[in-house]
C-alpha cells in the first residue's frame, strides 16, 4: 500500500514546473508528494515553487522539507493542486475529509488550474458512499441539530472523536465534524449543495465535478483517469 502511494506521488511530480503555486493536500500519500517536492527544491531541480498547504498537517511537513509556503490571499492564481481522497466514483466524483481538513481542501482546490487526485485503487467505488461516510464540518453549537436534521437524506451521523484528545476531533478552524453515512448517493453534485444549504454546516467532504485527473496506483502500475 505504501509502495502504491510512493508511486502517485511520484508520477504527480511530473506535473510541477517551475514558478508554479502548488495547492498541497493533506493525509499520507500528499504527504509522500510533498517531501519529494521538498527534495526537488533542495537539489535544485526545480525552482520557484510555493505551496498553498489546505491544514496544519501540510504546513509543518512542507515547512519541514523545504518547500516555501504561501496563503491564498497572496497569490493571483493556483497551478495545480494535488491531494488524496477516500472515494473516487466512475465520474471523477470524490468523498474527501478523513483528515478533517475538507473545508480548506476545498477552498484551494476549487480554485487550482488543474485537481489531481491521488489514491490507489482500493479508493475506486461503483458510487459515493459505497464504503465511507461523508465528512462534514460543523459549527459546534449546532451538531446535534444537524445530526438529526441528516435523517431526511436517509444519513446516519456520528461526531467524530478524538485520539490522544477527550471530547470531539476540533478541525483546524475551530468546528466539529460529523460523519454521515448514506446508503447511495444517486446524485452527488445534488447532495453537496444540499447539504451547504444546512444553517451551521461549514462544507462537506463530497468534491462533485472538481477533480480533473486522478492517478490510480495498481500493482501494475499507475492508472491515469481524466474527466
Ligand atoms: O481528505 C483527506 C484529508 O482530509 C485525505 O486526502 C484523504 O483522507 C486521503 O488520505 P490518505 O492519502 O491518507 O488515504
Amino acid at each position: 500500500m505504501e509502495e502504491l502511494k510512493r508511486m502517485v506521488a511520484k508520477e504527480a511530480l511530473k506535473y510541477v514546473d517551475d514558478d508554479m503555486i502548488i495547492g498541497l493536500g493533506t493525509g499520507s500519500t500528499t504527504a509522500y508528494f510533498i517531501q519529494m517536492l521538498g527534495k526537488k527544491l533542495m537539489t535544485g531541480e526545480l525552482e520557484d515553487v510555493y505551496g498553498i498547504p489546505t491544514s496544519h498537517q501540510s504546513r509543518l511537513l512542507a515547512l519541514e522539507s523545504g518547500v516555501p509556503v504561501v496563503s491564498l490571499d497572496e497569490v493571483d492564481a493556483i497551478d495545480i493542486a494535488i491531494d488524496g481522497a477516500d472515494e473516487v466514483d466512475q465520474h471523477l466524483n470524490l468523498i474527501k475529509g478523513r483528515g478533517a481538513a475538507l473545508t480548506m481542501e476545498k477552498i484551494i482546490e476549487y480554485r487550482a488550474g488543474t485537481f489531481i487526485v491521488l489514491v490507489d485503487e482500493s479508493k475506486l467505488v461503483e458510487y459515493l458512499g459505497q464504503k465511507m461516510p461523508v465528512p462534514i464540518e460543523v459549527i459546534p453549537a449546532a451538531w446535534r441539530a444537524i445530526k438529526e436534521e441528516l435523517e431526511v437524506f436517509n444519513a446516519t451521523a456520528e461526531l467524530r472523536m478524538g485520539v490522544k484528545k477527550d471530547g470531539p476531533v476540533i478541525t483546524d478552524n475551530g468546528n466539529f465534524i460529523l460523519d454521515a453515512k448514506f446508503e447511495r448517493i444517486e446524485d452527488p453534485l445534488d447532495m453537496e449543495i444540499e447539504l451547504n444549504n444546512i444553517p451551521g454546516v461549514v462544507e462537506n467532504g463530497i468534491f462533485a465535478d472538481i477533480a480533473d485527473i486522478v492517478l490510480v496506483g495498481t500493482k501494475e502500475g499507475v492508472k491515469k483517469l481524466e474527466r
